[in-house]
């Protein structure tokens, strides 16, 4: 099966498999990639990155792993085990953390992709100052990505805001993957620091992540088409 030639990962974000899959069987695996997060992981177990991959589908398994660095160079291995695309950590969890992570797939040769969020697009300045962080989004993802870079991560999610900022501090092959996608003409949900698809890719974001405005869309294959057209593919 050819790599897709595509930036675009559809999140399946749903509440059980039979769902998900509904939604997968209208995409097609050679125009995206498909994101499975903890909702549906947590209730249809590896069962759905099973059906996924046998459907021809790249996967990125986003559960956000963040504890001590033994219990998520376990965990991480665990994820790269089902053959997945892509999979993250939070840089959050620090250098030590990443760096266990990175040194657990070297170990098994496992070639997942492996990110770290930095700042989760649903936080403002505000959020931040809550969690004792008195910087702007910006500063801490810039701050959160170097470390990324240091520790071994192939790339960072953040908000495609800070894309461009990324590219000059980590260079362009660094992967910036970026929800809080949101087409012109959607409201923001519960995301805070958005960007629309083209503006996003000009930006430099690698990869977008997109769930809502695709999935609840009431046509969602029209809703990716409009994203696709609006990217220019
Ligand atoms: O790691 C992620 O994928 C992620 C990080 C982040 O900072 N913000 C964020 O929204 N996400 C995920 O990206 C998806 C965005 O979905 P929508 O807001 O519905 O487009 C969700 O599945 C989130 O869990």
């Amino acid at each position: 099966m050819p790599r897709p030639d595509t930036p675009l990962i559809i999140a399946l974000d749903y509440p059980d498999l039979d769902q998900a899959l509904v939604m997968a069987d209208r995409l097609d695996p050679a125009r995206c990639r498909v994101k499975v997060g903890k909702e549906l992981f947590t209730r249809s177990g590896p069962q759905i990155l099973e059906a996924l991959h046998a459907r021809g589908f790249e996967v990125f398994l986003d559960l956000k792993f963040h504890d001590i660095p033994n219990t998520v160079a376990g965990a991480v291995e665990a994820a790269a085990d089902h053959g997945v695309w892509m999979i993250n950590v939070h840089a959050g969890g620090g250098r030590r953390m990443m760096e266990a992570a990175r040194e657990r797939l070297e170990k098994r040769r496992l070639t997942t992709h492996l990110i770290a969020v930095t700042v989760l697009t649903s936080m403002t300045r505000e959020d931040l100052a809550e969690i004792g962080i008195d910087d702007d989004p910006l500063s801490q993802v810039e701050r959160l990505a170097a470390l990324s870079q240091r520790s071994g991560m192939d790339g960072v999610v953040c908000s495609a805001q800070e894309a461009t900022a990324l590219r000059a501090l980590c260079g362009d092959t660094f992967l910036k993957v970026t929800p809080g996608i949101r087409p012109s003409a959607s409201n923001g949900d519960d995301q805070r620091r958005t960007l629309t698809p083209a503006r996003a890719l000009a930006a430099g974001s690698t990869h977008l992540v997109i769930g809502r405005p695709v999935t609840q869309a009431l046509d969602p294959m029209a809703a990716l088409v409009d994203v696709e057209h609006e990217i220019g593919r």
